[in-house]
């Protein structure tokens, strides 16, 4: 089956900036795919291009096979973070509104029982709290039924268990067999969610392919994580990266030989901790620097 998008050689371009730099992928039915990276990685400018919300500098993309028509675009949903909804009115009313604006759409009552909003269903829009207004947003994305949702980084700002909640509704949707596009910051909602992602850094496409593959192309064994202290003065053993500002993490393929060859080495064990890899282990791995915060050196040995 041909994928339900085809990115090729996208490039934006503002004055000075390149906010995208050639970036190709192919997004597959029914799958969830997601754009990770850092602040200005290149995200949101990507999927505003493929909502057609900004034109490329250069490159392709194509939904359903066709470039980007208005047909196409009738078939997609936009959760928008800042959607200016009207004073006063009710999850219903905010509803039936915004599907006044389209020919074919869900029945609201369906609507409010998928995003989980029978409760508040008669309160004021203004009045929901953080997990409530995503799940309407959610909703009104969803009013056209179409069957592409694009979602920019719709759980920043989510309390933990609302951040759960809203990824199993995904997961509802998607299994109901619509395509998602998701931003974020979160390794691991991430994980949880995407079939694939794609990790961006400065405009590029650093990394692609399931959250899985990519685990076990990139890593192969355990971490072994160790205050920095107890490796001062000593060689770093090679598969050494700095963790943050205070601790190394050492890829070990065997994690007792490696203990083993610390210990001889008279380094400390103190502190230490083994454990798998994830996606935040992996950004560090590929960039030398932490999804958030500061830029960190990776080079061992210095
Ligand atoms: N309209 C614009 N004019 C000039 N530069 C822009 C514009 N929009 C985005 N940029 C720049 O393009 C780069 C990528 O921005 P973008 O918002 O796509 O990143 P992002 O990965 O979505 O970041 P965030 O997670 O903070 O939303 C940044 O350097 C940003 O400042």
């Amino acid at each position: 089956m041909d994928p339900i998008i085809s990115v090729e050689g996208l490039i934006k371009q503002y004055k000075d900036v390149i906010a995208v730099n050639n970036v190709s992928f192919d997004i597959q039915h029914g799958t969830c795919f997601g754009l990770l990276g850092p602040n200005g990685a290149g995200k949101t400018t990507t999927i505003e291009m493929m909502e057609g919300l900004t034109p490329p500098s250069k490159g392709q993309i194509k939904l359903f096979s066709k470039t980007l028509t208005k047909a196409a675009l009738d078939q997609i949903g936009i959760q928008f973070q800042q959607t200016a909804l009207q004073d006063f009115l009710t999850v219903t009313e905010t509803i039936n509104l915004f599907a006044s604006f389209y020919k074919n759409t869900l029945a609201t009552d369906t609507l409010i029982t998928m995003c989980d909003l029978v409760e508040v269903k008669d309160r004021n829009h203004q009045k929901l709290s953080g997990g409530q207004k995503q799940r309407l947003l959610l909703a009104l994305a969803l009013v056209n039924d179409p069957q592409i949702i694009f979602l920019d980084e719709p759980t920043t700002g989510l309390d933990p268990h609302a951040r759960r909640n809203f990824w199993d509704l995904l997961t509802e949707i998607k299994n109901s067999g619509k395509t998602i596009i998701i931003t974020t910051h979160y390794m691991d909602e991430a994980q949880y969610l995407c079939d694939e992602i794609a990790i961006m850094d400065r405009g590029e496409i650093i990394a692609h392919n399931s959250p899985d593959n990519l685990l076990q192309q990139h890593f192969s064994g355990a971490i072994i994580r160790l205050p920095k202290p107890n490796l001062e003065g000593h060689t770093l053993p090679s598969g050494t990266r700095p963790y943050g500002d205070g601790f190394y993490d050492i890829d070990a393929i065997n994690v007792e030989k490696t203990i083993t060859e610390l210990l001889s080495q008279g380094i400390s064990l103190d502190g230490l901790q083994v454990k798998s890899a994830n996606l935040d282990d992996l950004f560090i791995k590929l960039t030398g620097h932490a999804l958030t915060g500061p830029t960190i050196d990776v080079k061992a040995g210095e």
